[in-house]
């Protein structure tokens, strides 16, 4: 696992958009993992303002999301579908079609579970999967306790978790209990990961992916498993690593 600190948020979410890109520009039809929540926000515009400057294409990319709740329409501006179109989606050359969120609003999740897997597995593996970090140490939306040899299943939700993503919400009952989320073994499975965190509400989950035992009960410990996984922090969310656990501070 590498450690960066860049400066800023900014400078993270430029760090997180060169990856892509180079991702992207290493292969003919390349796949990336995609998420949602605030922390990708800046990488998503940079790589508007890329492709706007005729820096990128995402005509050949094919992209799979990490995590959509149940029970909200794809219309609905809470909805993570929603939120790609908004943030991304919408405003570049990629085939729509081959853009993939797992379905929260059908008579049967289960079935979507096992269909979104079907999917994934027609195309290559994932090449970059970009994540972010609950601070609660979720990945996707895998709450701690998740088996790490877990695929796209329905998951509940941590109070935690719908508390700190009630802001996005009119009130805290409005907030889905249950979502579909890609499993931990489903994230494992991609090429290469990298995981953003910004800001003073992620140091303490920063820390203890840094410094804790790899647990289901810390969802995110699992990646000191995976070969390949950048970690991109900003200085706030990497306040309480000691130097030794960081690789590279960026100017
Ligand atoms: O970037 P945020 O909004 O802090 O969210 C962190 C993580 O939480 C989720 O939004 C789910 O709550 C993930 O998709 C995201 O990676």
């Amino acid at each position: 696992m590498k450690v960066i600190v860049c400066q800023n948020y900014q400078h993270l979410s430029d760090y997180a958009k060169d990856k892509v890109i180079e991702v992207i520009n290493s292969k003919e039809k390349p796949v990336l993992g995609l998420a949602t929540g605030s922390t990708p926000e800046g990488m998503y515009q940079a790589l508007i303002e890329a492709y706007k400057d005729n820096k990128v294409s995402f005509k050949n990319v094919t992209t799979f999301n990490l995590d959509e709740y149940i029970g909200l329409k794809k219309e609905d501006p809470n909805s993570y579908q929603h939120f790609m179109d908004e943030h991304f989606f919408n405003h570049v050359d990629i085939d729509q079609s081959e853009t993939y969120l797992p379905p929260g609003n059908t008579s049967d999740h289960q079935q979507a579970c096992l269909d979104y897997e079907k999917n994934m597995h027609q195309h290559d593996d994932i090449d970059l999967q970009v994540l972010g970090v609950g601070i609660n140490g979720h990945i996707g939306f895998n709450e701690p306790g998740t088996d790490f040899d877990t695929r796209t299943h329905v998951i509940e939700l941590d109070a935690s978790t719908r508390e700190a993503n009630a802001r996005f919400f009119d009130s805290l009952d409005e907030v889905p209990t249950h979502a579909i989320t890609m499993g931990i073994a489903t994230i494992m499975e991609s090429k290469q990961i990298i995981l953003m965190a910004s800001g003073d509400s992620k140091k303490e989950a920063v820390k203890r992916l840094m410094e804790g035992d790899i647990t289901p009960d810390f969802p995110a410990s699992v990646l000191h498993r995976h070969p390949h996984v950048t970690v991109v922090l900003d200085r706030e969310a990497a306040s309480l690593l000691t130097d030794d656990q960081i690789d590279h501070v960026l100017d």
